[in-house]
């Protein structure tokens, strides 16, 4: 109950068809979900279920065939392509399993890049950037370009610039999927502490079943339908550790 009128991301009866005729595909079918503030939603799902489909329609870069997306009350499926820009530049992180990171920018510059795009200050940039390079153990590696740091590292910086501009949503699609295990593990609890943090809704998709130790949820997707949903491990600790006093604040 409170889950559905805390959430930042609603979506009804999502569909996504590609091609037409021979070549049509149903990528996703009659998908609904809601993400609240401080959730960590694991999509698990095998290679072709669906689940770059669904993140790109939560993230308002693609349009579904059927259904709604709703951010923070704003319906994506039919707002201006102005409209949908400024959603993605101010209220969702993005981080992709190539890192995606200018290689010409350093880890510092990189992390800036969405603050400058929506003209944040020098001085709040600079110290946004601190704070996040201290916020994913990198402060030591402000000045090094991409190609200097590990995958890890690379990844490291990436989330810090999807949370640059203080998102409600972080979307992130197989972000360990270039990561060795040990690595990939390190990268989801940076992920889940964060997400807790700062109070992000965050969805992220994986192949790795062990990455549900970080999830509160777990949503799994088959042949681009939900096929499953369940508590994460997180979710499963945090039920049993917080539910007294979650009730008292919830009692209305
Ligand atoms: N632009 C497109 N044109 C045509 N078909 C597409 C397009 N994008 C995705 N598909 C098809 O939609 C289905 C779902 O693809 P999607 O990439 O969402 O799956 P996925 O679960 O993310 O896979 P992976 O884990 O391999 O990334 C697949 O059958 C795919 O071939």
């Amino acid at each position: 109950m409170s889950a559905i009128s805390d959430s930042i991301i609603t979506a009804t009866g999502l569909g996504r068809v590609f091609g037409s005729g021979d070549t049509e595909v149903d990528a996703l079918t009659d998908v609904s979900l809601e993400l609240a503030p401080g959730e960590l939603v694991l999509l698990r799902g095998p290679s072709g279920s669906g689940k770059t489909t669904l993140l790109n329609l939560l993230g308002g870069l693609d349009r579904p065939t059927t259904g709604s997306v709703s951010l923070g009350g704003v319906e994506l499926t039919t707002a201006s392509e102005d409209v949908l820009a400024g959603i993605r530049q101010k209220e969702i992180g993005f981080v992709f399993q190539s890192f995606a990171l200018l290689p010409v920018l350093s880890a510092a510059e990189n992390i800036e890049v969405p603050l400058r795009i929506v003209r944040t200050p020098a001085a709040a940039r600079e110290a946004r950037v601190a704070e996040l390079l201290a916020a994913v153990g990198l402060a030591d590696h402000a000045n090094q370009r991409p190609y200097e740091l590990s995958g890890g590292q690379q990844q490291r910086v990436g989330i810090a610039r999807a949370l640059a501009n203080r998102p409600r949503v972080l979307i992130a699609d197989e972000p360990t999927g270039q990561l060795d295990s040990g690595t990939a593990a390190q990268m989801m609890a940076l992920i889940a502490s964060l997400v807790h943090e700062e109070g992000v809704a965050a969805i992220v998709s994986t192949h790795d079943p062990r990455m549900a130790e970080y999830a509160d949820r777990v949503l799994q997707l088959h042949d681009g339908k939900l096929a499953g949903s369940g508590a994460g491990a997180r979710g499963r600790h945090a039920a049993a550790e917080e539910q007294p006093p979650r009730r008292a604040e919830t009692a209305f």
